[in-house]
């Protein structure tokens, strides 16, 4: 009799615990439905224990996807085997608000879950318990790491004040497709351009309008190709742009259309209104061009006869 006593009290205090620690815990038996709902579960769900005692977990939860759990659970049923998923794989399995003020930028609880096997007296498994653990703050923090290192990359990759490619990353990409013509023997093309008399701009009008200046040609750079061309800020006056499947002539019409679009722009800043021009140098790929660098001299050396030629022009690179 006392051990009866002692068996009952064990099982309420038992049960005073499932229903108070800070994990959800969910009893279904093999439809489904079901048969124990704690309170971390009744309160991010706001649901009764009698609201959802008895009912099918995929009608009371259409979120859940219903041919996958029942895939999952039907190996714990058969196969007396825990299974587990991570927020990784599945954010949640139900859709709770999240409430924890650090946690702002995530509107819905994160969770991982393991459903495990319960074996009854004979030894067999009809019900399975689905354990919910909040993993927010968690997977939160990997998540703004994995955005501030996305973030570092790109700033590591580009220049500051045009957004374009910095010099380092725009010549990996040079290489990059000076390894593909060696494979396949595209047309492909690179334009070098550099503002004309910028040192006057500076001189006369200050270098923040000189930066604006740079900056206007970075976007008109931008709105001009087409999102294969790969453009860079070369140095500080000095852009270049790889023209990917473009021969001489294709490369000859770009190299116009920018400069007759930055020769017709009007630049207004701190109570200055500016007009300037680009010369430009084309090189297009072919096989006496035996590496990168070489690639890069015969573009600067057509952009150093246009200067030469008097400016806001652009030359193709001949021998
Ligand atoms: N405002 C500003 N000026 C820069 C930047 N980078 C380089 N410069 C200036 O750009 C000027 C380049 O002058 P030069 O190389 O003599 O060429 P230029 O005056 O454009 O003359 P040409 O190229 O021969 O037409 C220098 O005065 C540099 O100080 C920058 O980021 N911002």
């Amino acid at each position: 009799m006392a051990s009866d006593t002692n068996f009952i009290e064990d099982f309420h205090w038992l049960m005073d615990v499932l229903q108070d620690i800070d994990v959800g815990l969910v009893i279904l038996n093999r439809e489904f439905e079901v048969e124990l709902w704690n309170s971390f579960m009744q309160n991010h769900s706001a649901r009764m224990p009698d609201e959802v005692l008895g009912h099918s977990i995929f009608e009371l939860f259409p979120e859940l996807p219903a041919s996958w759990f029942k895939r999952k659970a039907e190996a714990v049923f058969v196969l007396h085997n825990s299974a587990f998923t991570t927020w990784e794989q599945r954010p949640y399995l139900f859709r709770f608000k999240s409430y924890r003020p650090i946690t702002s930028i995530a509107e819905y609880m994160y969770q991982n879950s393991t459903v495990i096997p319960l074996t009854d007296t004979r030894g067999q498994v009809n019900h399975i318990c689905l354990i919910i653990y909040d993993v927010t703050e968690v997977a939160v923090n990997r998540l703004q790491l994995q955005a501030a290192n996305a973030k570092l990359h790109t700033l590591s990759r580009t220049d500051g004040l045009t957004g374009l490619l910095n010099r380092k990353s725009w010549e990996t990409e040079l290489h990059v497709e000076f390894r593909r013509f060696q494979r396949h023997q595209h047309g492909s093309s690179l334009l070098m351009f550099d503002i004309d008399h910028f040192k006057r701009v500076n001189d006369t009008y200050g270098h923040p309008t000189g930066d604006e200046v740079i900056r206007r040609t970075a976007k008109v750079v931008k709105d001009a190709l087409r999102d294969i061309d790969v453009a860079g800020r070369y140095g500080g006056e000095e852009f270049a742009v790889i023209l990917t499947d473009t021969d001489a002539s294709g490369a000859k019409v770009v190299a116009e259309r920018l400069r007759t679009t930055i020769e017709q722009l009007t630049i207004t800043h701190e109570g200055n209104s500016l007009q300037f021009t680009i010369s430009l140098g084309i090189a297009e790929l072919n096989p006496s061009i035996t590496d990168p660098g070489a690639w890069i001299e015969a573009a600067d050396r057509a952009l150093y006869k246009a200067k030469h030629a008097g400016r806001n022009n652009s030359v193709i690179f001949s021998n």
